[in-house]
């Protein structure tokens, strides 16, 4: 039986998270915990994967402690940079289990989300030009999201390896328009009220184009991917930090 902590338990993915640990084959719910709770309650003897569902400005305050409790960690919170993916790794190496603690970081945990960014990171090296569109509920605090800069920064590396240069753009007066640029890459963020997390990402080359889109309709779509990866974390997973979920699809 896998024991599974849920921080961030009261939110709109967290408490998803508790019901589908509630209702899933070999697991069982430890603990569920959100902002206020005592974190320091969950440990090695009651714990054995912590799945963290808070907010870009916490998450990564609340990976560190859970690393210096000694407990692994299944991360679906986004916001992390390469800044905060080296602490993190600093943790383990300082931390009680440096051989064997594993932390898990999924920016999207839907295997429609997962397959889009790998097919764009495959296609990225064909074509001229390309751009990404994230679509989300307007509650989201963060833009753009996790899954975009992911997807913008595995295009990048992919034209980067093919030796392709900057994407064709003539633009000489911008206002805003034409989204935030990651790793060269021009990333436009939609809010609006009634989606939930789509994603597409267009390539273009004279006289075609190439469009990619995932839809997550519901935050259910999330749920197998959470659990394969806490299934993983409990077994074998390998120690220290991976991040994406496409570690675990045999892709
Ligand atoms: N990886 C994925 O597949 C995926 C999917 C959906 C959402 N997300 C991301 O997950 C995060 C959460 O999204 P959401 O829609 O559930 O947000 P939400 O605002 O509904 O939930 C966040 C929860 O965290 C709690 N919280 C805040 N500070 C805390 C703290 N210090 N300790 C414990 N709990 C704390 C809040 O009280 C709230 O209940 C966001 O970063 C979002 O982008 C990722
Ligand atoms: O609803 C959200 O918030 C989502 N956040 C993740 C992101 O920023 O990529 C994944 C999709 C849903």
């Amino acid at each position: 039986m896998i024991r599974v902590s849920v921080v961030g338990a009261k939110g709109r993915m967290g408490s998803h998270v508790v019901e589908a640990v509630n209702g899933a084959d070999g697991m069982q719910l430890a603990l569920a915990l959100d902002a206020g709770d005592d974190l320091t309650a969950i440990t090695p003897e009651n714990t054995d994967v912590v799945v963290e569902f808070t907010v870009p400005a916490v998450s990564l305050t609340n990976v560190l402690a859970l690393i210096a409790q000694g407990v692994d960690v299944v991360v679906g919170t986004t916001g992390w940079t390469e800044e905060k993916l080296d602490q993190v790794r600093g943790a383990i190496a300082a931390g009680p289990r440096p051989e064997s603690q594993k932390v898990f970081i999924a920016p999207n945990f839907a295997i429609s989300a997962v397959l889009a960014d790998h097919f764009a990171t495959q296609a990225a090296r064909y074509f001229e030009s390309v751009e990404i569109i994230e679509m989300h509920h307007p509650n989201k605090v963060d833009a753009p999201s996790g899954t975009a800069i992911h997807t913008a920064q595995g295009i990048a590396a992919a034209r980067r390896a093919a030796g392709l240069g900057p994407v064709p753009d003539n633009t000489q007066t911008d206002g805003g328009s034409r989204g935030q640029v990651v790793d060269g890459i021009h990333v436009h963020a939609v809010r609006l009220r009634g989606l939930n997390a789509h994603e597409e990402v267009l390539f273009g080359n004279a006289g075609e184009q190439l469009v990619i889109r995932a839809d997550s309709f519901d935050r259910g779509s999330f749920m197998p991917g959470v659990l394969l990866a806490v299934r993983k974390v409990a077994s074998d997973a390998p120690a220290g930090l991976t991040v994406g979920l496409d570690n675990f699809l045999d892709l």
